[in-house]
C-alpha cells in the first residue's frame, strides 16, 4: 500500500510524510496537503466531475467516523478502491484526535463561517485552515460538490443514524440528496433554516456544496467501534467514489423521518439548569408544558410544540453556545 494511505497513522504521530505526492498503479494520484488533509485525484480520462470531501475527526474522540475514511483511504492506496471522483479526506482536529477528546481548548466545530477570526489558539487557527482546504478544494468550476462532515454522538439515540442539512437563503433542499441519505442507512433528517457555524453550513453557505453532518451513532475510543454499523454508508461512499451509484429513478425517501428546528436552546450564562435525566438519548419526546431549562433572570423554556424531541443536550458548553436543539416533525413538501 501506498504510504499516503497512511494518514491517520502519520496524523497520529503528528509526523509529515518523506514524499508529499504518491501514484497508485491505475494512475490515482495521492497528494498531503497539510496535517491530517489528503487530495485524491483519479486520472483525468477517468475523472467523472465530482469533488467529494469527506471530513471526520472535527470532534477528537468521535473515532467510528474516523476508522471509516481510514478503510477507504486504504482502499485507494492498495488500488482496490478506484476512484472517478475527486475527493479530499480530512481528519479535522489532530490534536484532539491524538487525546481522545472532543476538543481541546475550543470546540472546533463552532468555529466556521467566519467565526475563527473572533478568536485565537490552535483550534481557531485549525479551523481556519480547514476553511482554506475547504474552498480550495471546491474551487474548480462546472463540478458537482459533495460534503459529508462525519460524527458520532455524546450520547445513545432513539434514532441512530440520522442528517443534519444546513439552510442557505433562497435555497432548497434537495430531494435526490435526502433519497442519497436514506439509501445509506439514515433514518433521519433534520432540516436547518438558519444559519449556522459548523463546518457544513460553511461548505453549503459559501462553497456551494451540497453538505451535510452525519450523525453515526454513540461516540466511543479507537478500536471499540462494533456497536456502531456504518455499513451501508461505507458501501455508499464507495459507490460514490467509483461513480457506481445505482441509479435513482425517482427520489425514494422510503420512510426517511424529516424534522425541522423549533428552537435552538442557548446557554446564557453559569446559571444554565437543564432538567433532563443525564442519560436521556437523542429523539426523546417531551411533553408539552415541560419546563426544559431554566437560566439568569427567571428565563424559562417551556415546551409548546407538539411532538417535540430533543437532541444534543448538553448543559457543559461555554456560555452563549447551543445546549441543545428542540426538534419537531415536517413534511417533505418545500423540497426541490
Ligand atoms: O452529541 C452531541 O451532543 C453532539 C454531537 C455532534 O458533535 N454533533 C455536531 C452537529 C453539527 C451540526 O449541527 O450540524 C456538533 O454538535 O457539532
Ligand atoms: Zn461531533
Amino acid at each position: 500500500m501506498l504510504a499516503l494511505g497512511k494518514l491517520l497513522e502519520l496524523t497520529l504521530a503528528g509526523r509529515e510524510p518523506a514524499e508529499k505526492t504518491q501514484l497508485t498503479v491505475e494512475g490515482v494520484r495521492m497528494r498531503w496537503l497539510s496535517e491530517g488533509a489528503l487530495e485524491v485525484r483519479p486520472p483525468e480520462a477517468r475523472d467523472n466531475g465530482l469533488d467529494l470531501l469527506l471530513s471526520a475527526g472535527i470532534h477528537g474522540n468521535e473515532t467510528a467516523p474516523i476508522e471509516l475514511l481510514d478503510r477507504l483511504l486504504h482502499d485507494i492506496a492498495r488500488g482496490d478502491l478506484k476512484p472517478r471522483a475527486r475527493i479530499l479526506f480530512l481528519f479535522g482536529n489532530p490534536e484532539a484526535i491524538r487525546k481522545g477528546e472532543r476538543f481541546v481548548e475550543q470546540d472546533v466545530n463552532r468555529l466556521f463561517n467566519g467565526r475563527h477570526e473572533q478568536s485565537s489558539g490552535s483550534e481557531a487557527l485549525r479551523a481556519c485552515e480547514l476553511e482554506r482546504l475547504a474552498a480550495s478544494f471546491f474551487s474548480l468550476p462546472d463540478r458537482q460538490r459533495l460534503h459529508y462532515d462525519l460524527h458520532t454522538a455524546i450520547r445513545g439515540s432513539k434514532i441512530e443514524q440520522f442528517a443534519l442539512y444546513p439552510w442557505k437563503e433562497g435555497r432548497q433542499h434537495s430531494r435526490l440528496e435526502l433519497a442519497r441519505l436514506r439509501a445509506a442507512g439514515m433514518e433521519a433528517v433534520l432540516l436547518q433554516n438558519k444559519p449556522s457555524i459548523v463546518f457544513s453550513s460553511y461548505t453549503y453557505d459559501k462553497l456551494g456544496a451540497e453538505a451535510f453532518t452525519l450523525e453515526l451513532g454513540k461516540a466511543r475510543p479507537f478500536g471499540q467501534n462494533d456497536g456502531v454499523n456504518v455499513s451501508l454508508l461505507e458501501t455508499r461512499l464507495k459507490q460514490i467514489i467509483e461513480g457506481t451509484e445505482p441509479q435513482m429513478a425517482e427520489a425514494q425517501l422510503d420512510g426517511l423521518q424529516l424534522f425541522s428546528v423549533a428552537r435552538e436552546i442557548i446557554k446564557h450564562s453559569d446559571a444554565f439548569r437543564l432538567n433532563l435525566p443525564q442519560d436521556i438519548e437523542n429523539f426523546s419526546e417531551l411533553e408539552m408544558g415541560y419546563v426544559l431549562a431554566e437560566d439568569l433572570a427567571n428565563t424559562r423554556w417551556v415546551i409548546e410544540e407538539e411532538g417535540a424531541r430533543i437532541i444534543f443536550p448538553n448543559p457543559k458548553v461555554k456560555n452563549g453556545l447551543r445546549a441543545g436543539i428542540l426538534i419537531v416533525p415536517t413534511s417533505g413538501e418545500n423540497l426541490a
